[in-house]
């Protein structure tokens, strides 16, 4: 095994799975001391972790390497494409992404949501909504670490498109907590320490960006009609209030760093013009390319 080249866990994953607490800490050892480039084979001999054949068995743990950015990232994958579909809540991305999945070769990958419902019998989701300042550095720190699992997932397809992405966890529904003064600011500051050490030390690579842009009134609409429990107090202004950051970000492009060119499609239309509209941009999108 070369010496750049390492197996990692893929963090939450191997701890609920492997099952064995030696193993959950040597993971947690690899995955820290290879970030500060020690030597690969000294971690790999004192992990308690599988050997390098049980490993690719068991399907559990990713092939990591340096980029030359200094970065991991996942082996074997460089050719495959990511396709992110952006938006506001009930905006449509759920529905765009059941039609995509009937095409072959393309797998689909839909937020956790229910695992925001229920982690180990509990709703973050729901606390969250119910008290923001208390429960949203919870909610926000789990959706974090479940967002990365996808996109640290292996790709069973030559294209993958996924709903939403770590990007928008962080520059929308973290930063509308804390810019509507529910999040206190020690919250925001260890949220954003975290998400600055996982998209500067792991590559989490974006070919596309598809936004469904659609009004707030529309959102508001469908949310009412989808009657997610947890989201039935959600008002109006707060999907004005995460329209105008997704704008500021992936429109206006003033406020964060976009991973990846844009692709907009207005998402205001009745079901069949929406899909019509899939239609006319499903060579762009399964191209990469917003052009
Ligand atoms: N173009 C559309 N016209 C009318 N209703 C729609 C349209 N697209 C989706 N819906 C409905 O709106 C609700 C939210 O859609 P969904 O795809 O779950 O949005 P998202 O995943 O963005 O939250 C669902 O009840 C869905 O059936
Ligand atoms: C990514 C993210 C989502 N949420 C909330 C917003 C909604 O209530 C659900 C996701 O539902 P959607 O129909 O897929 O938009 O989760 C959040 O509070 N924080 C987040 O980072």
């Amino acid at each position: 095994m070369s010496f750049n080249s390492l197996y990692i866990n893929n963090l939450w994953r191997s701890a609920t799975r492997l099952s064995s607490h030696a193993a959950v800490t040597s993971a947690r050892l690899v995955a820290v001391r290879s970030a500060r480039r020690e030597p690969i084979a000294t971690i790999y001999s004192t992990s308690q972790l599988l050997t390098e054949a049980e490993t690719k068995k068991s399907g559990y743990l990713t092939m990591l390497s340096y980029s030359s950015q200094g970065k991991l990232v996942r082996n074997g994958e460089e050719k495959k494409l990511v396709i992110c579909i952006e938006g506001n809540i009930a905006s449509g991305k759920t529905t765009c992404l059941e039609y995509f999945s009937k095409t072959s070769n393309i797998e689909v990958l839909t937020e956790p949501v229910s695992k925001w419902r229920n982690v180990r019998g509990h709703n973050p989701l729901g606390l969250m909504y119910q008290d923001p300042t208390r429960w949203g550095i919870t909610l926000q720190t789990y959706v974090q670490l479940t967002m990365l699992d996808r996109h640290l997932s292996t790709i069973s397809a030559p294209v993958r498109m996924m709903e939403r992405s770590i990007y928008s966890a962080k520059y929308i529904f973290v930063e509308n907590l804390y810019r509507s003064g529910k999040m206190p600011e020690v919250d925001f500051a260890v949220l954003s320490e975290w998400f600055e050490w996982i998209t500067q030390n792991i590559a989490i690579p974006v070919d596309l960006i598809v936004y469904l842009q659609s009004s707030p009134q529309t959102c508001h609409e469908r949310l009412r009609e989808r009657c997610r429990e947890e989201e039935n107090i959600i008002p109006l202004e707060y999907l004005e209030a995460i329209h105008h950051l997704y704008e500021d970000w992936l429109i206006k492009k003033t406020s964060f760093n976009v991973p990846a060119p844009v692709l907009v499609i207005s998402a205001d239309d009745d079901l069949q013009k929406m899909l019509h509209q899939y239609e006319e941009n499903r060579e762009k999108i399964l191209a990469g390319s917003n052009v």
